[in-house]
């Protein structure tokens, strides 16, 4: 057992290093220009819930613009960044996840984008005059996600064999939609070099949404499990996204698809910065096994619910529960 004697880490986990990647299988790879994607996307939501994906078009200059903002905004200081919060949930927090007592070695900025994307954002840093080339940015990053989102759900339809290649990618269109933005930034924590383990960035969870995808600088520190409960660190790539399956998906998929448990691990040396955009359907959308993917004489796995109420039981919960065990039948 390691003990630091820094009050600030008092609170947040250690995680023991996964052991080396010997017998670990690789983080599938979906290059969306491939006519095999349809199924290599259906194979790797099954297996891992989690893939990367490469030639997504999405503009490398825009990712940077954004990593570059984010840099900037959490190089301010402290009562600068607190103007744009305090998160409940949407804001500037530091080391608090949620509402319930979660910590975690990183700051953040959490953003609602609303129909507008951030026109109406109640932060009033994002409607400063000086964040305008900022807020611009983040509008095109989220237009540029909404497309990369799409296209990769109508892979996904055409990999399930749904005739309708919109059956999921609409439940993320529309005004209603309810999508988040969320900009991590891990420090690095020197304490811990040398030691073998790793201090907790973001502890293990699901999302609870359709689909996040993922984008970070070149620091690792994300892992995944897989389904026999054992880490898999994922390397970075700063020019791909990362594509996590979410609670909603799951239950879409009538449990053929699982919802990743991911957690990250703050690097020793070097700063992590992520980005990640949360796709979630209007909050009246009714969450349950499309009809068209169900054999002959199977049954739901799930209660029947809708995006808002399992959104706001989501936010009552710690960050590790099992979100979905009470929609179970
Ligand atoms: C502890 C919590 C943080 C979280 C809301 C929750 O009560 C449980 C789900 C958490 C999560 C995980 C994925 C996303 O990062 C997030 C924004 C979300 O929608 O659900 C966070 C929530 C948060 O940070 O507020
Ligand atoms: O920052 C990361 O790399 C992942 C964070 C995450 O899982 C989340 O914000 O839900
Ligand atoms: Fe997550």
């Amino acid at each position: 057992m390691v003990v630091l004697a820094n009050p600030v880490l008092d609170q947040i986990s250690l995680i023991k290093s996964p052991d080396s990647g010997d017998n670990l299988p690789s983080i599938p790879t979906i290059d969306l220009s491939s006519p095999n994607s349809p199924e290599a996307i259906v194979r790797a939501c099954k297996e891992f819930g989690f893939f990367k994906v490469t030639n997504h078009g999405v503009s490398m200059d825009l990712v940077e613009k954004i990593e570059a903002e984010a840099v900037k905004f959490f190089a301010l200081p402290l009562l600068d960044k607190e103007k744009s919060g305090p998160s409940n949930p949407f804001g500037y927090g530091s080391k608090k996840i949620g509402l319930n007592g979660d910590v975690g070695w990183l700051e953040y900025l959490l953003l609602a984008v609303g129909s507008e994307p951030f026109s109406e954002s109640s932060l009033a840093f994002l409607r400063d005059p000086s964040s305008s080339s900022f807020r611009s940015a983040l509008v095109e990053y989220v237009l540029s996600m909404r497309k990369l989102v799409c296209q990769v759900l109508e892979l996904m339809a055409d990999g399930l064999q749904l005739k309708q290649r919109d059956t999921i990618s609409k439940l993320l269109q529309g005004s209603e939609c309810d999508e988040i933005f969320r900009l991590n930034h891990y420090p690095p924590c020197p304490l811990l070099q040398g030691f073998n383990c790793g201090l907790t960035g973001f502890g293990e969870h699901t999302d609870p949404q359709i689909v996040s995808v993922l984008r970070s600088n070149g620091t690792s520190g994300l892992q995944i499990a897989l389904k026999d409960g054992r880490w898999v660190s994922v390397p970075s790539d700063r020019e791909a996204f990362f594509i996590n399956v979410g609670d909603s998906l799951q239950v879409l998929t009538n449990g053929r698809f699982r919802s990743v448990k991911h957690r990250v691990i703050a690097n020793s040396l070097k700063s992590r910065v992520s980005m990640i955009y949360f796709g979630g359907p209007p909050v009246a959308q009714r969450i349950a096994p499309l009809p068209q993917l169900m054999e002959e004489g199977e049954q739901s796995l799930y209660k029947d619910f809708t995006w808002g109420e399992y959104k706001r039981a989501a936010y009552k919960s710690r960050l590790g529960d099992y979100r979905l065990g009470p929609f179970e039948l």
